[in-house]
């Protein structure tokens, strides 16, 4: 395998699959490069139900193997919030500084200790004709009171990882990619995956 379709229009989740597969010489194509492909509403109640919508809507429409990404946070003091709607927390329009900036002011207040909270990325693999397969990961963390950090996207700079001693958005990409929700996913789909070269992700 050389060429992957990841079926996502996130700029953040694409620079991070670009980095992945490239270092594996593998090149990856996202839904930003195919404009005329239209929006698939997210109507599951969880992660994996809106992976699996996504990645066979898409693979459909394109007739070739595509991998979806639904991912999100979890915040243990806000019953699982924003979870599924993560990127539509504070509304339609997608807005990362806002999302961020709605769960920080629900979470006011909230002592350190209960701030706990964890990154989950579902990976739905769907291929025409084929069964679709879904690989789950997950990345602990606790939730700052203010912002920290220029690297990553969506609620990165919030999200400290108490054994980097560091925000998602002050660590370097490649270590953000070594152990965020989306490697540990990404590790699951390429045990169980033939991408190409044998030497796995
Ligand atoms: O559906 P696609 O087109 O893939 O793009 P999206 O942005 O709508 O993606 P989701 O529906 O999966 O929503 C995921 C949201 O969760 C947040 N998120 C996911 N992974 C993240 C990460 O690695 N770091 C920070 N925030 C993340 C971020 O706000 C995303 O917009
Ligand atoms: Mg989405």
């Amino acid at each position: 395998m050389n060429e992957v379709i990841i079926a996502t229009k996130n700029k953040g989740k694409a620079k991070e699959f670009e980095r992945i597969f490239g270092s594996k010489g593998i090149q990856v194509k996202t839904l930003l490069d195919f404009p005329e492909i239209p929006d698939v509403e997210e109507t599951g109640l969880t992660f994996e139900e809106n992976a699996i919508i996504k990645a066979d809507a898409i693979a459909k429409l394109m007739g070739k193997m595509v991998i979806a990404d639904d991912s999100g946070l979890e915040v243990d003091a806000l019953e699982g919030r924003p979870g599924v709607y993560s990127a539509r927390y504070a509304g339609a329009e997608k807005n990362d500084s806002a999302n961020t900036e709605k769960v920080l002011q629900e979470l006011a207040g909230v002592l350190e200790r209960d701030r706990t909270a964890r990154f989950r990325c579902v990976l739905a693999v769907a291929a025409p004709g084929e069964k679709t397969v879904v690989y789950s990961g997950t990345c602990e963390g606790r939730i700052l009171t203010e912002p920290r950090g220029t690297n990553g996207f969506g609620y990165d700079p919030v999200f400290f990882v108490e054994g980097k001693g560091k925000t998602m958005a002050e660590l370097p990409p490649e270590e953000k990619n070594k152990i965020s929700h989306r490697a540990d996913a990404l590790k699951k789909l390429e045990k169980s995956l033939d991408l190409g070269n044998g030497e796995g992700l």
